[in-house]
C-alpha cells in the first residue's frame, strides 16, 4: 500500500531541475489538471442524465457460488416475468448439463473406488459384498453395463459445450488457475478444474442456444438489455423438439436412476464426502421428469440450474411490472462474477451505484472455496465484506447483506453440524439456526460499523434466494429502499 508520504515524495519536483524543465512540467501539470476536470464534469453530466432517465445501478458483489445469478433470476421472474418464463427452455441445455457432470461425478467416484478395491485382498472385498448386496449386484457386470449404456452422455457433453460456448470463443481454452488470487482476464467461456461449465453472461450464450433452434430475431444476442425488449422466442416455439441431449438423456434414464439409487453407490459417495444433493445444479431425484422428451424447465428448475459466471456483466431490466408512479423503470444490476481470480476485476463497476448487495452464504461455515481448497468459505466471505466496507470508492454508497443460504445453515445445524466447531469464537451458544444467524448477523454488522470510512445506510436479511416466496418479499423491500434513495441523490445532485 503506497503511503500519503511517499506520494508527495514523488510529486515533489526533481532536485535539479532548470528553469524550463520548471515551465514544461508546470505546463504538463496544468493540462492533466484540465482534463481531469474536462472528465469529472463528464461524469457528472451522465450521471446527472442518467438520474433523469430514471435509471438505478445495483452492484451485486459475493464470492463464488454466493447466489448473484438466482437473485438476478428472482428479480427477472419478479419485474420482467414473460420474459423469465419464455426464456426458461433456454436453460434446459444447462440443466442437462448440470444432469451429465453429477453422472460423471458418481462413476468417477464408483471407478476409484472399485480400483481401490481391486488392488486389496480380495476377501475384504467379498465381505463387503455380502453386507451388501446391492452393490454387489452393481459392483460386477451390471456396472460396466450400465457404464457402457451410458456412454452416449459424453459425447452428449461434448454438443452442449459447444453449444453453449460458441467456437469462435478462443479463450475458452485459457484457464485461470483456481488457486491464483493475482489478477488475470479471466476466460470468456470455458471450464475451470473442476471442470464446471462457465459463461460469460451476457455474451450471448442465450442468443447462440435460440438461433440454433428457431430462425428469429435473436434472443438476447450480446446485449442483457434486449432480453426484455426484442421479439423473443416463446417456450412454445421449442416444444415441439425433443433435440438430441434430451433424447440421449431420455434413453439412459433408467440407467441414471438405478446408478443414483444403489445403496453401494450411496455407500461410495458417503465414504468419500461427495454430497451431491448440496452441490449446484442437482437434478438427480428429478431425473423422471427431466428427463422426459418434451421436458420444458419449470421456474424451479430454472433456478435450481447452475451456471457459473465468470466476468462482469450488466443487466438492464424494463418493468413489465407498474412499479409506482415514482420509480425508476430501468434498473441496471451488474453480477460481477465471485471467483477469486476476478476480485480485482471489480473495482471499475464501484463508481456511480445507487446500492450493493453483498451475499455472504452462511452455511459455508464448514466447507472450503471450489477454487482455493486452503480457504474456509465463511472466512471468504468475512474477509471480503471487510474489505467491500473499507473501501473509499464505496463509501458513500447504502450496503444490503444478504445473509444467504440460511436454508442449508439450518439444516447443517439441524443433523448436528456444530458451528462452534468451526467458529470458535460462537463458543458455547445453542447450536440452532436462531442464535447462529443472529451471531453472524452481529458479526457482519459490527464489521460494517467498525471499518466504514463513512456513517451509511446499512440493511440486513437471511435469505434463502432460491426460495421464492421469502425473497419476493425481500426484494420489493430493497427495491423500494433503493428507489427511495435513488430519488434522493437525484434531488441532491
Ligand atoms: N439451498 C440454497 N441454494 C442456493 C441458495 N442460493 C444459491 N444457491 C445455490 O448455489 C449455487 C450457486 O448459485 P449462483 O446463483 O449460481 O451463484 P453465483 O454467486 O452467481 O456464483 P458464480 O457465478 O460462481 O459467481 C446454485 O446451484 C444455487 O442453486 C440458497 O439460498 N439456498
Ligand atoms: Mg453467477
Amino acid at each position: 500500500m503506497v503511503s500519503d508520504d511517499a506520494f508527495e515524495q514523488v510529486l515533489q519536483p526533481p532536485v535539479n531541475e532548470t528553469p524550463e524543465q520548471c515551465r514544461i512540467r508546470l505546463e504538463r501539470d496544468a493540462e492533466a489538471r484540465r482534463i481531469s476536470t474536462e472528465i469529472d464534469a463528464a461524469i457528472k453530466q451522465e450521471r446527472q442524465a442518467r438520474r433523469k432517465r430514471r435509471i438505478v445501478r445495483l452492484l451485486l458483489l459475493g464470492q463464488s457460488e454466493s447466489g448473484a445469478q438466482h437473485l438476478l433470476q428472482q428479480f427477472q421472474r419478479l419485474y420482467t416475468p414473460t420474459a423469465f418464463r419464455e426464456e426458461r427452455i433456454l436453460w434446459r441445455a444447462v440443466i442437462q448439463l448440470n444432469i451429465i457432470r453429477s453422472i460423471r461425478t458418481i462413476l468417477d467416484a464408483v471407478n476409484s473406488e472399485l480400483l481401490r478395491r481391486s488392488k486389496i485382498i480380495p476377501s475384504m472385498s467379498h465381505t463387503e459384498s455380502h453386507s451388501n448386496p446391492s452393490s454387489f449386484a452393481l459392483f460386477h457386470s451390471p456396472l460396466d453395463t450400465i457404464q457402457a449404456r451410458l456412454a452416449p452422455l459424453r459425447d452428449i457433453e461434448r454438443l452442449l459445450v459447444a453449444k453453449l460456448v460458441p467456437p469462435n470463443e478462443e479463450e475458452a481454452t485459457r484457464l485461470t488457475a483456481p488457486d491464483d488470487s493475482s489478477y488475470r482476464f479471466a476466460p470468456r467461456h470455458g471450464y475451470s478444474r473442476s471442470q464446471e461449465i462457465f459463461v460469460r453472461p451476457g455474451t450471448g450464450w442465450k442468443g447462440a442456444l435460440s438461433k440454433a433452434r428457431v430462425n428469429t430475431t435473436s434472443l438476447c444476442g450480446d446485449d442483457p438489455v434486449s432480453s426484455s425488449s426484442n421479439r423473443r422466442a416463446s417456450a412454445s416455439d421449442f416444444l415441439e423438439t425433443a433435440d438430441e441431449p434430451q433424447s440421449v438423456l431420455h434413453a439412459c434414464a433408467q440407467d441414471m436412476i438405478q446408478l443414483w439409487q444403489d445403496p453401494g453407490v450411496r455407500a461410495i459417495l458417503r465414504k468419500k464426502k461427495l454430497r451431491l444433493e448440496e452441490s449446484p445444479g442437482f437434478f438427480l431425484n428429478d431425473l423422471a421428469r427431466v428427463t422426459a422428451s418434451h421436458y420444458l424447465p419449470s421456474e424451479d428448475d430454472v433456478l435450481k440450474a447452475r451456471l457459473k459466471t465468470v466476468g462482469v456483466c450488466e443487466y438492464k431490466f424494463e418493468m413489465e411490472v407498474n412499479s409506482g408512479r415514482d420509480a425508476a423503470h430501468e434498473w441496471r444490476i451488474v453480477d460481477v462474477g465471485g471467483s477469486r481470480s476476478q476480485v480485482s476485476t471489480w473495482m471499475p463497476f464501484f463508481d456511480d451505484v445507487d446500492a450493493i448487495i453483498f451475499l455472504a452464504p452462511i452455511s459455508g461455515f464448514d466447507q472450503v472455496l471450489a477454487e482455493d481448497r486452503n480457504v474456509n468459505r465463511l472466512e471468504d466471505s468475512v474477509l471480503l465484506w471487510k474489505a467491500v466496507c473499507l473501501n473509499k470508492l464505496l463509501a458513500n454508497v447504502d450496503l444490503v447483506l444478504f445473509l444467504n443460504k440460511c436454508d442449508i445453515l439450518e439444516a447443517k445445524l439441524r443433523s448436528g453440524i456444530q458451528l462452534a466447531k468451526y467458529v470458535r469464537s460462537y463458543g458455547d451458544r445453542e447450536n440452532t439456526f436462531d442464535a447462529a444467524s443472529k451471531y453472524l448477523r452481529s458479526k457482519f454488522s459490527a464489521i460494517h460499523r467498525e471499518h466504514s470510512p463513512n456513517p451509511r445506510k446499512f440493511y440486513a436479511f437471511c435469505t434463502s434466494v432460491t426460495d421464492t416466496t421469502t425473497t419476493a418479499g425481500i426484494i420489493a423491500g430493497v427495491r423500494d429502499m433503493v428507489i427511495r434513495q435513488h430519488l434522493k441523490q437525484s434531488k441532491l445532485l
